[in-house]
């Protein structure tokens, strides 16, 4: 028919295979049997302008990498189903074939047409692998020689390719089912379809044959390596699996180039095809032989397709296809397809494909990999994993030791510790050391969640307020400057507002805004310290011009100099008849705090909360003082904070006063605080006034936690609510496991333990004495044992009873509490218990000093431990005759023993060191007497027992002192 045209032709004008037409054909839905079948014009047209599209998103490269070898490489594939896949021919080298010329390097399709009629005598690359080699090998070097097997590289290039080809058709080429992924193969195919490039068409006739296809000889190493390294694989999308026709393979032609050696054919394992072989009516098959079914069949897997299905979209996986020049023969095996692939894990995983030629023992290994399933296993190290803190026995458990074990090296590095202890990280570590382990921190770790790494930027700065806190000796105006200040500032500024208690609050002034803590008294202050909360910016400390510096006066000015923090005086009651100011600057010089008149730089400002006189000049000091501090805040990140002040509100749950210190604090933010966790559901403000964002330095009530923080406890707000709740319960384990591990700060006998070579060490002490004279003479005497190595510093020193504050400020400085005749209340204790502070008690001088000496030197001698036992509390004294004087007591902690020595207590100082005379309940004699019991009490040799006076009870032990 004259307006018809045969397949055939029109593939060599668009320079396409035959089988790659056919697919156009099929996609067209134009019905063709074989590329001996004739189109219609128009029908040719409609394939012609379809070959145009791709053309356009197809842009092919091709290059001759060595005399003979033309690498043709698809640069970018638009279609989706082009997507990946570069195909890339490796001709085989002309040279040694007599009656083939060399190809050249062809740019264009014009050209490459051309050039796949010149070279259409080289074996064109396996559908399967040579073209996904030659994709892959763009920059490869396929020698060849034909020693070489360019296949077993392009078999080693396919392994590393996403995808899979399927198209395993012997006969056919490869890709004739979808069109476009064979396209750049069908350029360089062979017009005469006897020629096509079966992966598997190998011919025995050409031993030499190149290394192009498939290769299976051993030599062929070498050269895999290289290509792999550089050479991406083509890879093709399953549907193309299933070949619709079966081209039967010819006979090798006089220009195929033969795949593989002969010889290498014992080795090939397949794999099954997930779907059966359909042979296609052209050709003949006949050309199969029974040589092939004696191929091994190694193949180790026997996948389901569904299997293999799975595979594509976890596991990605590789088949690959062994040719041998028998692959004709094997045809004849109705299951020849399936034989013909052997699945191996792929590391770049992807879609099924197939590839040729491999050497044996890499399929040995590969089968060996399949059939074990995974690589052996390293050794694994010796780890310990532990969480914050470890129990000596799960540790020793861990290493497969005895704890004792464990117990013998901490106490060579001075740890006394039992089998149930807890050690932590630090510790643990160097025991590990000892018997070669590593620790492994396990657990979650809050900190990348918590923590901004970057730094904040200049440019993101801003300034904020001072945050300001009120100190001063009892009475002497604290609450009234606060209230004065802030009732000034209200009715200035911020009229109709209603007061709201929150903890804190901020106050306009003409100058700047100033934020105020509303816990005035150090003990707040301390407290919050200890926790590592440093909120304060500055301290106002009051002085009663009229009073001048008292006890509480020094322990705040103390409080302040040790967490580092500015003060800015205020003498107040200057409106008072006998103010004295100037004795305020001299008291207060002795403490190291000078006034700028005095050549100092401390600010002074005098003022009276009761008359409201000198309060705009001491805010406009305190910003001064604040703008020497140069006080700046990231107000555009996630905000960070401290609870100021925590309670329990009957309608809205857990509230909390968060002092802002950098971020900003939004509504819906979600935190994490102390052990508990929230959603900020609402803010208010110092006036009680709902806000919906909160800057630096600014104090709000945030409703919305889950459980009732403490004051002094961080405030961060976190990404979402699973990560605020994973932080939130860690930190309950944690604190569990601290409980348990009961470490305790510093001790005086674990001071020069923990101090490292060469290091300065400061022992930090607060001392408490009787009498204020006491004070001064304990302080100078330890302030001289000074050494170069340990240097004795005094954080407070005072007279009078061990208070909560003591605890706290040594809490908060790591320091030691000393005692010198003075004791702490029941309450106190327990306070130093729980914080972990060392208490230590004295009544004579030589004592003290030699111990903190002892222990500075490392020479602690042993020491009389005492062991409380329990408190009484005087009710009532009665004076009998013969006897003396007799308390009526009743007992308020522990117990009394009759044998225990005691000791009599008058507001937190001892009064008396001895024992007991009498102890009785209802007339008789008794050994001992518990906790909510009354009692008689005779004191022995001593009769001055007044009523509210406190009996102690407690027992010495002797204990060796360690370091
Ligand atoms: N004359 C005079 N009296 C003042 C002044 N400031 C406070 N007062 C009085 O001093 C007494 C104690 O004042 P507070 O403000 O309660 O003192 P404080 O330091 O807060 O006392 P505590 O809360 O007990 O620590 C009150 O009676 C006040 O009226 C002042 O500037 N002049």
């Amino acid at each position: 028919m004259a307006n018809k045209i045969r397949i055939m032709d029109l593939s060599s004008e668009l320079g396409i295979g035959n089988k790659e037409l056919l697919q156009i054909l099929r996609e067209l839905d134009i019905p063709v049997k074989s590329h001996v079948s004739s189109i219609t014009d128009e029908e040719a047209a409609q394939v012609r302008e379809k070959m145009q599209r791709k053309d356009a998103s197809v842009d092919v490269q091709q290059r001759e990498i060595q005399p003979g070898v033309i690498l043709r490489r698809r640069k970018k594939v638009a279609k989706a189903e082009e997507v990946e896949q570069k195909d890339v021919v490796v001709d085989a080298s002309v040279a040694d074939q007599p009656d083939e010329t060399s190809t050249p390097p062809v740019q264009e399709k014009a050209k490459a047409k051309q050039e796949r009629r010149v070279t259409s005598a080289r074996i064109v690359s396996q559908p399967q692998s040579a073209p996904k080699s030659a994709a892959g090998g763009e920059d490869a070097h396929v020698a060849p020689s034909s020693d070489e097997q360019p296949l077993g590289a392009a078999a080693e290039l396919v392994e590393d390719q996403p995808e899979v080809q399927f198209e395993d058709q012997p006969g056919e080429q490869p890709k004739s089912e979808s069109g476009e992924s064979s396209e750049d193969q069908s350029e360089v195919q062979p017009e005469d379809q006897s020629a096509e490039r079966l992966p598997k068409t190998t011919s025995a006739d050409e031993p030499d044959a190149t290394q192009a296809e498939v290769g299976d000889s051993t030599g062929a190493e070498s050269e895999k390596a290289a290509v792999s390294e550089t050479a991406p694989v083509t890879e093709e999308k399953p549907k193309k699996r299933k070949p619709k026709r079966k081209e039967p393979l010819m006979q090798t032609g006089p220009q195929v180039r033969i795949i593989s050696k002969p010889e290498a054919k014992p080795d090939f394992s397949y794999k099954p095809e997930s779907k059966p072989y359909t042979p296609t009516p052209v050709q003949t098959p006949g050309s199969e032989t029974p040589a092939r079914a004696a191929v091994p069949k190694a193949a180790p897997s026997t996948e389901s397709t569904q299997e293999r299905k799975k595979k594509k979209k976890g596991k990605r996986t590789v088949e690959i296809v062994q040719t041998s020049p028998f692959a004709e023969q094997d045809r004849s095996d109705p299951n020849w397809k399936k034989k013909k692939t052997s699945p191996v894990q792929d590391r770049t995983g992807g879609k099924f494909r197939t590839k040729r030629s491999r050497s044996k023992s890499r399929d040995a290994h590969d089968d060996q990999m399949l059939q074990t399933g995974t690589q052996p296993i390293k050794a694994a190290k010796r780890k310990i994993r532990m969480e914050e803190a470890i129990r000596v026995s799960d540790m020793a458990k861990q290493m497969g030791l005895k704890a004792q074990e464990i117990i013998k090296i901490l106490f060579s590095m001075g740890m006394m510790t039992t089998i149930n202890q807890s050690i932590d990280q630090d510790t643990a570590t160097l025991v590990a050391t000892e018997f070669g382990y590593e620790v492994e921190q396990v657990g979650f770790l809050e900190e990348g969640f918590t923590q901004t790494l970057e730094e904040d930027k200049l440019e993101d700065l801003a300034p904020r307020p001072p945050v300001v806190t009120i100190m001063g000796h009892v009475d002497h105006g604290k609450t009234s400057l606060l209230d004065a200040i802030r009732e000034t500032n209200v009715t200035k500024g911020e009229a109709g507002g209603i007061t709201q208690h929150i903890g804190a609050y901020h106050v306009e002034t003409s100058r700047g805004i100033i934020t105020f803590l509303d816990t005035p008294g150090h003990e707040a202050f301390t407290a919050m310290r200890a926790r590592g909360a440093q909120v304060t910016d500055l301290v106002i400390l009051v002085v009663a011009a009229d009073d001048g510096v008292m006890e509480q006066t020094k322990e705040a000015v103390n409080h302040a100099k040790a967490a580092n923090v500015p003060i800015v005086v205020a003498v107040n009651k200057i409106d008072k008849e006998d103010a004295n100011p100037d004795r305020v600057i001299r008291e207060l010089s002795e403490m190291g705090l000078l006034a700028e008149a005095w050549g100092g730089d401390t600010i002074f400002a005098n003022v009276s909360a009761k008359q409201r006189i000198g309060l705009d000049e001491l805010l406009e000091m305190v910003l001064l003082q604040a703008e020497v501090l140069d006080l700046k805040a990231n107000p555009g990140k996630r905000a960070r904070g401290h609870i100021v002040e925590a309670r329990l509100d009957k309608g809205r749950g857990p509230v909390a006063t968060v002092l802002i210190q950098e971020g900003s604090l939004h509504e819906g933010d979600v935190f994490v605080c102390g052990l508990y966790q929230g959603k900020v559901r609402a803010m208010l403000d110092d006036k009680g006034q709902k806000i919906k964002e909160a800057g630096p330095s600014y104090p709000v009530e945030v409703q919305g936690f889950d459980g009732l923080a403490e004051s002094g406890d961080e405030f961060v707000v976190v990404a979402d609510e699973k990560i605020a709740r994973r932080i939130a319960s860690a930190r309950q384990t944690k604190e569990r496991e601290k409980t348990l591990a009961k470490a305790s700060k510093v001790t005086l006998d674990s001071f020069l333990a923990s101090k490292a070579a060469g290091e300065t060490k400061v022992l930090n002490l607060v001392i408490k004495t009787d009498v204020q004279g006491s004070a001064e003479a304990v302080s100078e005497s330890l302030l001289k044992l000074s050494t170069d190595e340990v240097r004795v510093q005094i954080v407070h020193s005072g007279a009078g009873a061990i208070t909560e504050s003591d605890v706290m400020l040594a809490a908060a400085s790591s320091a030691i509490v000393i005692g010198f005749n003075v004791r702490p209340m029941a309450k106190v204790k327990e306070i130093a218990e729980s914080e972990s502070v060392e208490i230590r008690f004295y009544d004579i001088i030589y004592n003290l000093v030699n111990d903190i000496r002892d222990a500075m030197t490392g020479m602690l001698s042993p020491i009389i431990r005492e062991s409380y036992l329990g408190q009484a509390e005087v009710r009532q004294t009665f004076s009998v005759p013969k006897i003396g004087m007799v308390a009526g007591c009743a007992v308020m902690d522990g117990k009394l023993l009759r044998n225990a020595k005691i000791r009599l207590l008058r507001e937190g100082v001892v009064i008396y060191t001895g024992k007991l005379s009498s102890l009785r309940r209802f007339k008789e004699d008794v050994k001992e007497v518990s906790k909510g019991f009354e009692c008689g009490v005779g004191l022995a040799n001593f009769n001055d027992i007044k009523v509210g006076d406190v009996i102690e009870a407690f027992e010495e032990v002797s204990e060796k002192a360690t370091l």
